[in-house]
């Protein structure tokens, strides 16, 4: 994978190179922490610093070439390239360096609010079912087939995606499925992948402090579909899979140009869910469709799941992927971590922690609760700092409406003061408990146990916003945190105490 300086500088246009030499360059980066000797450094500028300002790091870690917007001070034996935009550079460099390696595999990328991670993994299932080489991309870990890698964002940076997805093909990947972020698409993240399914899950509230508007969010989102077709691309045979229950569909329809897929339950669609049961330990329903019909029966439960469901049948199906296959595969799935995830240590009322963390995702969990309920629900939620602040107190009434019992706690605040999302989140609860009970407890800790201890038998609660997540991130650092082992500690506390 090294390449000649001149073949990188050839992949670019309009640039002034300083110090034009032949130099080979073993790796590119991004962060001048991570540069090598025969490393090339993008200087990027971030939203809280310029990497500009980190040349002399970058030099002094063995830079032998940097790529920047303006003026740096190099000496003479490193080549300095100036271009105009630096994502347009990175597009045209990075996916090169590593031999093009989204043309090596079928790559499948899912987008949307929520049900992305859920969906990747049921596709993962069902590729594997079929026998292919799998690799995975997203919120919880990458995965190259069975080994774990960790992960720091949903969707990787440009280098660090381009590198992994090398990995991949080097270890003879039929497929990759991964989670395309809205940050990702609107960063160019995902900028030289190319997409052979591309898929839809819905557009509802987030991440409004960075998109700013719904529609700049939304056209985030539709970037994935345009770039099915785009100028450039090698591959043929693009299909999209599009939730048109979503009222955002027709966005991401105006920007397909190749063939669609349609799912829906509420409309006709090419997959369409029909004699919908939920229960407690899973639902069952039928496709119907001019694409397959089949009666599936899950372990996965609640309607959010029977639409991430049809999600990933619509990319299995586009993939070729016989129905009898996917419907033994849906068959053995059990679980995502984190995603409405049973807790049992022996109670007798029931305790799910969900990864629920904007108004959609929770108002569906609540709901799918209230379907299976057998007495009350409490709930025990909050919203993290640092990020859309206009979904606060919206979350907070529906836990209010929607709950028996609400318990308001953090979630990670970040930089923020708790007390202060704390109260933007009450708001929403207090107007909305039309005499239900409800306690505000910032520690999480104490919250769990607390829900846990006011649970009686056959009640459910609902511990929501941070799922997998094992960790818990404060203004004074990040600490070990888990939602699941907190809810098992509780649970075996209060039976030790009822003894
Ligand atoms: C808003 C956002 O996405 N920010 C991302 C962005 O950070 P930034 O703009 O603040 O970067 P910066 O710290 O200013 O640094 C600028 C440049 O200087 C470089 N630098 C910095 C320090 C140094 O010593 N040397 C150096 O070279 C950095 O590597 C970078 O290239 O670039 C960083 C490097 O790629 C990312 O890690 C960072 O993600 C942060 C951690 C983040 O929290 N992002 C979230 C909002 C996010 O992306 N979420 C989405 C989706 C979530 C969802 O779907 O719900 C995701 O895909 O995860
Ligand atoms: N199709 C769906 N529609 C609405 N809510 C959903 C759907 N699927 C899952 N959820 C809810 O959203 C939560 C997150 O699900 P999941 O992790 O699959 O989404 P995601 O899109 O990957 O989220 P993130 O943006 O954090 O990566 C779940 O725990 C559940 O509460
Ligand atoms: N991908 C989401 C995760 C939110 C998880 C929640 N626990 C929080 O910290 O807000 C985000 O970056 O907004
Ligand atoms: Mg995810």
């Amino acid at each position: 994978m090294p390449k000649s300086i001149k073949s990188l500088i050839g992949k670019l246009d309009n640039v002034k190179v300083t110090n034009n030499m032949d130099v080979n360059i073993t790796s590119v980066e991004y962060d001048s922490r991570k540069v090598k000797n025969g490393s090339l450094f993008f200087c990027v500028k971030g939203a809280t610093v310029d990497g500009h300002d980190f040349v002399p790091n970058a030099l002094a870690n063995g830079a032998a070439a940097i790529v920047a917007e303006r003026n740096v001070d190099v000496p003479d034996n490193i080549v300095k390239i100036i271009v105009d935009d630096m994502h347009a550079a990175m597009e045209k460099i990075v996916p090169y360096f590593y031999d093009y390696p989204s043309r090596k595999m079928r790559m499948i990328g899912v987008t949307g609010t929520n049900g992305k991670t859920t969906i990747t993994y049921i596709i993962r299932s069902i590729l594997r079912k079929a026998g292919y080489k799998t690799g995975l991309i997203g919120t919880i870990k990458i995965m190259i087939e069975d080994e774990v890698l960790p992960i720091h964002n949903t969707t990787p940076d440009i280098v660090d995606l381009q590198q992994i997805l090398f990995q991949m093909a080097q270890a003879g990947m039929d497929y990759v499925v991964m989670e395309v972020s809205s940050h990702a698409l609107a960063l160019h993240r995902v900028a030289g992948c190319e997409y052979d399914t591309a898929v839809f899950t819905n557009l509802t509230r987030d991440h409004l402090d960075f998109h700013k508007t719904f529609e700049n969010y939304a056209l985030a989102k539709a970037k994935l579909f345009s770039s099915l077709t785009a100028p450039g691309n090698v591959k043929n045979n693009k299909t999209a899979i599009i939730n048109i229950d979503d009222p955002t569909a027709e966005v991401m329809q105006q920007h397909t140009k190749c063939p669609v897929f349609t799912y829906a339950v509420k409309k006709d669609a090419d997959i369409k869910a029909e004699n919908i049961d939920i229960h407690m330990n899973g639902a069952s329903f039928r496709i119907t469709g001019r694409l397959c019909q089949m009666d599936l029966f899950l372990n996965i439960t609640g309607l959010f799941n029977v639409y991430n469901v049809m999600g990933a049948v619509g990319a299995a199906l586009a993939e070729k992927i016989k129905p009898e296959l996917i419907k033994q595969a849906l068959a053995e799935f059990h679980s995502v971590p984190g995603r409405f995830e049973l807790i049992r240590a022996g109670q007798d009322f029931c305790v799910i922690v969900d990864y629920a963390h904007t108004p959609d995702g929770l108002e569906n969990v609540l709901n799918t609760a209230k379907q299976i309920a057998k007495r009350r629900i409490i709930t025990v939620f909050g919203c993290g700092g640092d990020r859309d602040r206009t979904k606060r107190p919206i979350m907070g009434r529906i836990a209010a409406e929607k709950s028996d019992i609400v318990i308001a706690t953090s979630d990670n605040p970040r930089t923020e003061d708790p007390e202060f999302i704390l109260g933007e989140v009450e708001q929403g609860v207090l107007p909305a408990l039309h005499g239900n009970f409800h306690e505000k407890i910032t520690d999480r800790k104490k919250a769990i146990y607390r829900a846990i201890e006011l649970a009686k038998k056959d009640d459910i609660v609902i511990i929501a916003g941070k799922g997998h997540e094992n960790y818990q991130i404060l203004k004074t650092g990040i600490i070990h945190f888990d939602d699941r082992e907190v809810a098992v500690s509780a649970i075996k506390t209060k039976l030790a105490e009822e003894k």
